[in-house]
């Protein structure tokens, strides 16, 4: 059994939890009001840039060239094209360029994403490849699970899934998977077990992101 089948058993109830999930549920058969999404996306910008920052942390604490390499290409690919889609996805959501800027992050996308990078700047590369793992592994579980109800009839929603189901998120999940099991197999049971524990609270975040846009969650003072 691999140290990924093992956290399998950690992500799988999340990952469950996540697609029945209001906002995920509703995301997938088409339903969802478009507020809570245009809160999601307008959040989701403010992460990506933190998400980035992982990366270079990544390819500054990698142990050889090819991974260093690798989370070069992430970082690159994150800033200059994944941001460039979703700044034409919002768009498509009347969403501009300027408010994505303007927006501040929400309690639990700042949780999330200071969560992510104190792991990813204090923490050892395995610390950093587990709390990457549930954001690249989680939204392609909840992307296949979503599309195996059916696609829904709302165009970009249905885009949504198509764009993280397909063959280029798969192929970052199984990376990440491939990664943390090379890097467990020359861990010690307690790197181990704190690998886990990373692991399960940044896949708790994951649905804590889609519940803070189901409540479009606001600081309270
Ligand atoms: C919150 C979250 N987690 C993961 C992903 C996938 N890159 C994302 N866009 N947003």
């Amino acid at each position: 059994m691999s140290f990924t089948d093992e956290l399998a058993d950690v992500g799988d109830p999340i990952w469950d939890a996540v697609v029945d999930h209001p906002m995920v549920e509703r995301l997938g058969e088409g339903t969802l009001d478009e507020a809570p999404f245009r809160y999601w996306v307008r959040q989701d910008y403010v992460y990506l840039v933190e998400y980035a920052r992982v990366f270079a942390l990544g390819a500054a604490n990698a142990p050889d060239l090819e991974r260093m390499g690798t989370f070069a290409e992430l970082l690159d690919a994150t800033i200059n094209t994944e941001m460039d889609l979703h700044r034409e996805y919002a768009a498509e959501f009347g969403i501009s360029e300027a408010e994505l800027e303007a927006t501040d992050p929400s309690p639990t996308t700042r949780a999330y994403t200071d969560f992510l990078v104190r792991v990813a700047a204090t923490g050892t590369f395995g610390d950093l490849v587990a709390a990457l793992l549930p954001c690249m592994w989680g939204f392609h579980e909840t992307a296949v699970r979503l599309d195996e109800r059916g696609r829904p009839d709302h165009e970009q929603y249905a885009a949504w899934i198509e764009m993280y189901v397909g063959e280029e998120f798969a192929d970052l999940a199984e990376w990440c998977k491939d990664l943390m099991d090379d890097v467990a197999a020359d861990a010690t049971a307690a790197e181990r077990e704190r690998y886990r524990d990373i692991f399960e609270t940044s896949a708790r975040y994951e649905y804590r992101f889609w519940d803070a846009a189901w409540r479009e969650e606001e600081w309270s003072v």
